[in-house]
């Protein structure tokens, strides 16, 4: 099995970013949903980008915000990727690929239960999180083991350095996604577990 794909998601300051190179993740997450604890304007999130590698996929995580704002902070940051973690219709999605940057579609576990075979999920990477996004939250992960998500996608919610290799060989997604795991505080990055997690993923 090729190794697993890791993005450490809610960074806010260069330590942690820096530690999210050297830990040799793949992909790197700024939050700009309202509310959250990891929130970071688009200029902060600019200036963190603008210092990494290329190599290092850099995605921006919005939730239930207008297009046209989602498009002009991506744009503006510089970044590669765009998450949507809300409700956002499939144009949405359609909009941001023909504008050159590539998709992850979040899905709860529950919304993923009820309705992911009625979805249309092939062109967009696709996470698989808890309902709670950003809270640190595991959940039953039974119903992704027996019938998981066509194409690319990956596990979130509640992973962290003592779990996440296990939740791999028993789960099986394509990549993994962290925030609380490797936090010593709410919203504050810890270099330590952030390398720790990483090498514990790729252990897998
Ligand atoms: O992290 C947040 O605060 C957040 C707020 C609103 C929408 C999405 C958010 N995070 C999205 C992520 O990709 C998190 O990494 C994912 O939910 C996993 O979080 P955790 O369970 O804390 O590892």
């Amino acid at each position: 099995m090729s190794q697993v794909y890791v993005k450490v998601c809610g960074i806010s300051t260069a330590a942690a970013a820096q530690a999210v190179v050297d830990s040799g993740a793949d992909a790197i997450g700024f939050v700009f949903a309202p509310g959250s604890p990891r929130l970071v304007s688009v200029e902060h999130a600019a200036g963190l980008a603008a210092d990494l590698p290329v190599s290092i996929e850099t995605v921006g995580v919005f939730r239930n915000q207008p297009l046209d704002l989602v498009l002009s902070s991506a744009s503006q940051a510089g970044l590669t990727t765009v998450q949507l973690h809300g409700d956002e219709p499939d144009d949405h999605f359609d909009r941001l690929r023909d504008e050159g940057f590539r998709t992850i579609r979040a899905l709860s576990i529950d919304r993923y239960r009820e309705g992911a075979g009625s979805m249309r999920l092939g062109e967009d990477r696709v996470l698989i999180d808890a309902v709670t996004p950003g809270a640190g939250t595991t959940f039953d992960t039974t119903d992704l083991e027996n019938r998981p998500p066509h194409g690319f996608w990956l596990l979130a919610g509640g992973l962290a350095p003592d779990n996440v290799a296990g939740l791999v060989r028993a789960v099986r997604p394509g990549g993994v996604d962290v925030s609380s795991g490797v936090e010593s505080s709410r919203g504050v990055k810890d270099s330590g577990l952030i390398r720790a997690f990483v090498a514990a993923a790729r252990q897998a």
